[in-house]
């Protein structure tokens, strides 16, 4: 990205920043920032310091951003075989994911990740900038590889398999949040995953509820989701699939009672409200103060990668916008399927007006 870019991109997140902070941010002297923003000014790109109203709602996505890899078998699949496939390649991960549906439903979210210095690193910076995501928190490590993604997906495109190369995320740590923390904080809301290091999920969890911001945990996978502190005391939403609710709360869901009981399990635990997400069955809403099943839409499934991380989008959208918990699900619900019918990890077509005229359609 060239010095330009750089410099209008943090005053968009920063109108207030001064010629000096910008200076130390990109690594120039002061007057010469003063000559790039001279010719923006010129350029009528721009237009003069303003004050800016606070209605915009600023999310920071703390997290992992891949580059996905993703083979669809072409025919029935035949395990220790050679299998033909149709490979194509997305941008991914799981906090990357959601702050690219919360671009797209006119949120302002901001991206906490880190990303190697290569090729798709690279691809991975230009995109996010190009999204118009916060980037000033996205951090280059030169010794570490981007992560990956690779999943064998089923001709009706479930997932047979999939392998994380994600190493990098053990450096994403507390020192290193608690660097970034006076920026993060300023966000209305945190969406977090916990791709990163246990002790930086802790941090964010603890100082979130010292600031009393709402937080909203995607456990990612089973495997990653006990790296979580045991005190939620501070996440306001956790979305768990099954597995993962079972993971959290230690219960073995077996009937449709059992939901019930793992939710209040991760209440006991601090937590204010959870969704499970059930694949083809829907989702299960539950709080102190509401709960209940809402079934899936009926969909063309193409991909299944990203249904989760779309409805997790749709959910921080409905409270940004005080929905109720079920309303927020239900556009989850929209937002989960309109990405079902996409190839990519995340749908270029999803918007507000595309996810209400889905939902009008299914209706
Ligand atoms: N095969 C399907 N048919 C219909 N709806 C589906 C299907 N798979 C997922 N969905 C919808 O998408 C929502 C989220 O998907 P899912 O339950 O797979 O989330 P997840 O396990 O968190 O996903 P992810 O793979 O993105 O981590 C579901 O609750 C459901 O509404
Ligand atoms: O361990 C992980 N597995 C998968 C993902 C991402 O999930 C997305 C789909 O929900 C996909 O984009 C993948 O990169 C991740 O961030 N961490």
């Amino acid at each position: 990205m060239d010095k330009e870019e750089q410099i209008l991109q943090i005053i968009r997140f920063n109108p207030y920043i001064t010629q000096q902070e910008l200076a130390d941010q990109i690594g120039l002297s002061r007057p010469a920032v003063a000559n790039y923003i001279k010719r923006l000014i010129e350029a009528g790109r721009i237009k003069g310091r303003a004050y800016v109203l606070n209605d915009e709602q600023t999310i920071a996505c703390v997290g992992g951003a891949n580059v996905d890899r993703k083979a669809h078998a072409l025919q029935a699949v035949r395990l220790q075989s050679s299998n033909p496939v149709k490979t194509e390649e997305s941008l991914g991960g799981v906090a990357r994911n959601v702050a690219e549906n919360l671009a797209r439903l006119n949120l302002r979210p901001g991206l906490t990740t880190v990303v190697g210095q290569d090729k798709e690193g690279e691809w991975l910076r230009d995109a996010s900038f190009k999204l118009g995501l916060d980037t000033q928190m996205m951090m280059t490590l030169s010794q570490e590889r981007t992560g990956t993604y690779s999943a064998f997906l089923d001709p009706s495109g479930e997932l047979v398999v999939s392998m994380a190369d994600m190493a990098i995320y053990d450096a994403l740590t507390k020192q290193l949040i608690q660097q970034k923390w006076s920026h993060i904080k300023q966000a209305n809301a945190i969406f977090l995953d916990t791709n990163i290091a246990t002790d930086a999920l802790q941090e964010v969890i603890e100082q979130s509820a010292k600031q009393q911001l709402t937080v909203f945990v995607d456990p990612v996978s089973s495997i990653k989701a006990e790296k979580l502190p045991k005190d939620l005391t501070g996440v306001h939403t956790i979305l768990p699939n099954q597995e993962e609710a079972e993971t959290l709360s230690g219960i073995t869901i077996n009937h449709e009672q059992d939901y019930a009981l793992a939710c209040q399990k991760l209440l006991d635990q601090g937590v204010q409200q959870v969704v499970l997400t059930l694949g083809a069955k829907g989702i299960y809403y539950y709080s102190q103060d509401e709960s209940g099943f809402i079934e899936a839409l009926p969909v063309d499934v193409k991909d299944v990668t990203g249904a989760g991380d779309a409805f997790t989008s749709g959910v921080i959208y409905g409270a940004t916008q005080q929905m109720s918990l079920s309303e927020s699900c239900r556009f989850g619900l929209g937002c989960a399927t309109v990405t079902l019918e996409s190839e990519q990890s995340c749908a270029e077509d999803l918007s507000v007006e595309t996810v209400y005229n889905k939902l009008k359609e299914l209706n």
